[in-house]
């Protein structure tokens, strides 16, 4: 969208929005290694979910815990990149933004391996 367009409506500008999106998407996942990995994983999570016939309501919630997993992701690396635009110096403030930028993924991270564990070790337990 340019800059100029910013005020306009309506559907082709909101399927601009969805193509400028998913031009990010592509980015984080083309050059983030971390993105890569939350992939591979997500996709063995929902592989193995299916195998071991998941309710719907342990669908919801590893659905919701991948899907918030991404967006941490995304938005990590777009802090990232604004604190290279605002300065490629070392910069104490530039290590803390993405030092805590990237505890957010972190902290978000562990609680995900935490509800992972509770809805796949009872099915796991179950299936064997
Ligand atoms: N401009 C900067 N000033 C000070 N510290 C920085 C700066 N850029 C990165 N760092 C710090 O250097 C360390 C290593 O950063 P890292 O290699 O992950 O690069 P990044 O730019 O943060 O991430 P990426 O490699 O995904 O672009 C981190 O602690 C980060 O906060």
């Amino acid at each position: 969208m340019g800059l100029h367009d910013r005020n306009k409506r309506g559907f082709k500008r909101l399927l601009k929005s969805f193509f400028y999106a998913s031009q990010g998407f592509r980015y984080v996942v083309k050059h983030e290694q971390n993105m890569q990995i939350h992939l591979l994983v997500a996709t063995v999570m929902i592989i193995t979910a299916y195998f071991l016939n998941f309710p719907i309501y342990h669908w919801v919630l590893l659905l919701l815990v991948i899907a918030g997993m991404f967006a941490l992701e995304i938005m990590n690396t777009a802090i990232e990149r604004t604190v290279d635009l605002v300065t490629e110096e070392y910069h104490p403030l530039a290590k803390r933004a993405k030092d805590i930028a990237a505890a957010a993924v972190f902290v978000y991270c562990l609680f995900a391996v935490i509800i992972g564990c509770f809805l796949f070790i009872p099915a796991i337990m179950n299936w064997l």
